[in-house]
């Protein structure tokens, strides 16, 4: 198979080619048995007409004609051309497809795959022809939106396609109105099978494709950049799912009349949602909203998507409309530590477990340590995920009552959202990750910055890392010489000290530096790989220097506050030692007069005596002075004093 798909296609020359035949008399003459390997031979396509262009190629109109002793047929197929990419790519795609190929005929809700081929270089897939698309249905409504039972039946349709495509390890990453393909007999099948997610790694001569795997409109924050922001979940799908149900609903596209720098901006950056229509059944309303989530995480999985689609058309139908389904909503359940409802009903405790309390998702405090380990020894109720469990504590004699929303369960050490390092650390990631899911028998899945989908392998493999959360002050560690991402320096040259503002799903951490002031068009926030950063604390801080430069860490305003305040100090000793010195200055000068008076006065008083032949009895009567000495009253140690 290898070499069949290795082996260079001669390429026809297509654009304009149309079928010579007549397709109206396309013809079995004899049953084939199906193909299990894919591979077309390019020269039994006719390309009739193209059909559309999407993001990743265009699709063609084209006929497929199959001929053996035992058979000869002609099949319609769209021939999906994907636009050219580099030769090792080219053949990573091929084997991929080759891997898939069988699975995925295997699979009701996910369009028929005739093959694959190579014409002019390009990639071209062939897939049974469907008449048309949701997209295309919608196009016809008044308002280009489709009725609530619609969307229900359809949804639960198209999440089963889904579901079937996740079984093979295939995400979708392309979830959009015009890729749900409706059958002959009305139901929607999924017209991509994860063509976003074969094209992973591969080169375009455009970046920006290679950049963003999927339709901007439709694209979960992660699917961004999913090295950085991912990893790549099952989560990622029920995002794309999400937007396409309430255009569907609204007949409004996602992001509307916003270019794809203003939706990266709007989803990745500012973290908005798309809106829900009000009105819906509760369930639903609950279920599409924990699709926005940001953090994938917090997300609905398709089987909560189909219970909420599936429960909510149960009700529709038995009401005979839409009246309101449920007094208890999803959406009550939610927890008070960050942990979504979808979170919570990803893991179910049974008994056995090793539990402790949660930890919140967003902090690193623990909420309550009630239960700093324990195990499982009742279950309340298999079938109520919400419900209490009896959990026997290590030290107390009666077993605990608690509720399953406030216990994470423990296995081999580990629990979801620990921070753990690999203990054989590789160029290709970083070594520090946060556990996304841990079995009981020992297979641990880990988000690594880095790596676009989500690490898997054995607990043997990873030991216990620090943990990070938002508010925690970060510097980059001094041994980092060239840091993966960006990093602001001090003036000094030193590396700036900043506070964690968000951890991503896979431990990246996004890092504001409010001691930086900030103009125009600098950027607020930067990105920094877990393994490169050090704790910063007030204790860590050794020396009252050191100290005092954390402080000016937690606000750009600190420095010159600090400047303004030493300065109007100064000014204020200043101005009372210059008061002080007037003041003694404007006493010297006087005393310097007194005592120029009384040397003036001594002098006359000694020409006055000699003139009178005083004697020295008389000098103490003031009686007997002349009058300007009369008012001086002469102290101890010669200083002048006013009278009083
Ligand atoms: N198997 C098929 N049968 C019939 N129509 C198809 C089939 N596959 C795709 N189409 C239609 O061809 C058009 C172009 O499809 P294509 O998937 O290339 O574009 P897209 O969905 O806009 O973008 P993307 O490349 O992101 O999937 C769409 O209108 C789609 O509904």
């Amino acid at each position: 198979m290898a070499e069949q798909m290795n082996a260079p296609a001669s390429p026809p020359s297509f654009e304009y080619e149309l079928f010579e035949g007549d397709p109206d008399h396309l013809r079995t003459v004899v049953a084939s048995p199906p193909p299990s390997k894919p591979w077309i031979d390019p020269v039994s396509l006719k390309l009739k007409h193209r059909i559309g262009r999407g993001t990743f190629g265009d699709v063609w109109l084209a006929t497929h004609h199959q001929t053996a002793p035992e058979f000869d047929q002609f099949h319609e197929v769209a021939l999906k051309m994907l636009h050219s990419m580099r030769e090792d790519h080219t053949q990573t795609f091929l084997k991929k497809f080759e891997e898939i190929f069988v699975k995925c005929r295997r699979l009701q809700g996910v369009c028929w795959l005739h093959g694959i081929t190579i014409i002019s270089g390009k990639i071209c897939i062939a897939m049974k022809f469907y008449e048309g698309s949701i997209d295309d249905r919608m196009a016809q409504l008044k308002g280009s939106k489709l009725p609530l039972p619609d969307v229900l039946r359809l949804g639960i349709e198209l999440v089963k396609g889904v579901m079937q495509l996740h079984t093979i390890g295939v995400l979708v990453l392309n979830l959009k109105p015009s890729n749900f393909l409706v059958n002959e007999r009305g139901q929607a099948i999924l017209g991509d099978f994860g063509i976003p997610y074969l094209l992973r790694g591969a080169s375009f001569p455009d970046p920006e494709i290679a950049l963003r795997l999927g339709t901007p409109n439709y694209m979960a924050p992660e699917q961004w950049e999913p090295e950085v922001r991912g990893p790549l979940s099952f989560e990622t799908d029920a995002w794309g799912f999400g937007c396409s149900v309430v255009e569907m609903l609204t007949g409004a596209l996602p992001w509307s009349g916003k270019s794809v720098r203003e939706i990266y901006h709007s989803v990745v950056i500012k973290q908005e949602k798309s809106q829900i229509p009000s009105g819906l059944p509760p369930m639903v309303e609950n279920v599409l909203s924990g699709c926005f989530e940001y953090d994938l995480r917090n997300r609905p999985l398709m089987t909560d998507i189909l219970h909420a689609f599936e429960s909510s058309q149960d009700a529709l139908r038995n009401e005979g409309g839409w009246v309101g389904l449920s007094s208890r909503t999803l959406g009550d359940r939610s927890n008070d530590s960050g942990h979504s409802v979808w979170f919570l009903a990803k893991d179910h405790l049974q008994l056995n477990d090793t539990v402790r309390s949660r930890k919140p998702l967003r902090s690193c405090n623990p909420q309550n340590m009630n239960v700093p380990s324990g195990t499982v020894v009742g279950v309340e109720s298999d079938t109520d995920r919400d419900g209490f469990v009896l959990v026997k504590i290590h030290g107390m004699h009666n077993p605990q009552r608690v509720h399953t929303s406030t216990l994470e369960r423990v296995s081999n050490g580990l629990a979801v959202g620990d921070w753990v390092r690999l203990k054989s650390e590789n160029s290709i990631h970083s070594p520090v990750g946060v556990v996304h899911s841990v079995e009981r028998e020992g297979g641990v899945m880990v988000g690594f910055l880095g790596l676009d989908t989500p690490w898997r392998g054995k607990f043997t493999d990873l030991q216990m890392a620090a943990s990070y959360c938002a508010g925690d002050f970060v510097r980059l560690k001094a041994s980092v010489m060239s840091p993966r991402f960006e990093w602001p320096h001090k003036i000094g040259g030193e590396w700036a000290t900043g506070r964690i503002s968000q951890v991503l799903p896979n431990g990246c951490l996004v890092v504001s530096f409010p001691g930086r002031l900030v103009l125009g068009d600098e950027p607020k926030s930067f990105l920094t790989d877990p393994a490169e950063v050090e704790k910063i604390t007030f204790d860590s801080c050794r020396g009252i220097v050191k100290k005092y430069q954390h402080v000016e860490d937690y606000h750009w305003a600190v420095r010159p506050l600090v400047i303004a305040v030493g300065l109007f100090t100064v000014m204020k000793l200043g101005f009372f030692l210059g008061k002080n010195m007037t003041v003694k200055l404007q006493k010297g000068k006087k005393h310097l007069k007194q005592c120029e008076d009384h040397q003036h006065h001594q002098k006359h008083l000694r020409q006055w005596e000699d003139h009178h032949h005083l004697d020295a009895q008389g000098g103490g009567n003031p009686a007997w002075l002349p009058p300007p000495v009369a008012n001086i009253i002469f102290r101890e140690g010669g200083s002048a004093a006013a009278p009083r």
